[in-house]
């Protein structure tokens, strides 16, 4: 019976050494092309743009189309990713600075997006965020920019106005909270540390497993995990990386009050991404404060058949009672549509700033 087992195991165990020796074979082979690819766009002086943020995406849809499983998408998208950032370390190591410390949700999705490979630079504030990529000490930032219960992110829009960055890709990351602690018994927990945000997210969950144990807001949730990875008794509520980084068990996996809080993220760099087919335009636009005049203004994309994918207002800071809109559309710059509606636009705004078109996100 044992013999049996072990040689029908062995029989299988050697099919999958042959195909780890041809996975390596294949994937030193796509390295060995990436880096063909490097060399090529150097000798054609656009060593700048070795990152392609329209080319990751068509790659990523095509492997998610075509996928036969019994792999999930989600699955094959993360190892394709991962491939990808490896192959592009070896044409051009990125640094990429977001919102720090190590364990946040935005290192999550800087991850997320460009894989382990990428170097992470973690700032301690949206605004050194966007001045690392300015100053050339990053090559790309990863932002918040809105969730789907808190709303937008007041600085990250601010930013956007006054930045030569142009939005290259975003990602979405669906928020899941975990309760992280040594303590292997919920009994034991003393106290339950987090910052305030999430500490809102998991009220009702808190309520009915922790009533009655005090609840600490700090000012970040990797700052929880470090506390509740030093102090018996301390609960941190945080998420998949730092659990992680600072090696907590999950108490309670996936403990947020609403399953589908999401986070979208801006990246940014020093220029915006080609067509990929399926692609969003972001842009400011500000116009005099009378009635009608926001409707006027936007309709050569509704004329064009453009689609409006979000609108958000935000007071313009010189003058009181005036606005400026941040505005996405679906398709690229280039898009015949979205290039005539811009036309159009610029003629009628008082001011209009073009953030970038890009990807939209590969989930
Ligand atoms: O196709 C390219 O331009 C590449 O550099 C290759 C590659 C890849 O590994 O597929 C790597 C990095 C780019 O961001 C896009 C794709």
């Amino acid at each position: 019976m044992n013999d049996d087992l072990q040689k029908e195991l062995g029989t299988v165990r050697s099919e999958i050494d042959a195909i780890d020796a041809d996975l390596l074979d294949l994937l030193n082979r796509r390295a060995k092309c990436a880096q063909k690819v490097g060399e090529i766009k150097g000798r054609y002086g656009d060593a700048g743009h070795i990152y392609r943020p329209e080319r990751e995406a068509q790659v990523l849809r095509r492997i998610q189309e075509t996928n036969p499983g019994p792999l999930s998408n989600e699955s094959v998208t993360w190892f394709f990713r991962e491939v990808m950032s490896a192959c592009l370390s070896l044409e051009q190591p990125l640094g990429i600075a977001f919102l720090g410390p190590l364990g946040t949700f935005s290192e999550q999705a800087a991850v997320k997006h460009f894989g382990h490979a990428a170097r992470l630079l973690p700032q301690s504030s949206i605004d050194d965020v966007f001045r690392d990529v300015e100053a050339g000490h990053a090559d790309y930032a990863v932002v918040p920019v809105e969730n789907s219960t808190e709303g937008a992110v007041g600085r990250t829009l601010d930013m956007l106005l006054g930045t030569s960055l142009k939005i290259c890709g975003e990602v979405v990351l669906r928020i899941h909270q975990h309760l992280l602690c040594k303590e292997t018994d919920l009994a034991t927990v003393t106290k339950v540390v987090s910052h305030a945000q999430s500490l809102a997210q998991c009220h009702e969950w808190l309520n009915r497993n922790l009533p009655g144990v005090p609840r600490i807001s700090v000012g970040s949730n990797a700052q929880a995990a470090q506390l509740a990875a030093s102090e018996p008794g301390t609960a941190a509520i945080a998420g998949e990386a730092a659990a992680d980084r600072y090696q907590l068990p999950k108490l309670a996996a996936n403990i947020e009050d609403e399953p589908n809080n999401t986070t979208r993220f801006l990246v940014l760099g020093r220029h915006d991404a080609g067509p990929s087919g399926r692609d969003k335009t972001s842009l400011i636009v500000s116009t005099p404060n009378r009635s009608g005049a926001l409707a006027d203004l936007l309709s050569p994309f509704s004329d064009a058949g453009v689609s409006m994918s979000r609108l958000e207002s935000r007071p313009a800071r010189h003058a009181l009672w005036e606005y400026v809109f941040y505005v996405d559309v679906e398709g690229h710059r280039d898009d015949p549509g979205v290039a005539s509606a811009l036309r159009q636009l610029e003629a009628r705004a008082g001011y209009l700033k073009l953030l970038g078109s890009y990807p939209a996100a590969v989930y």
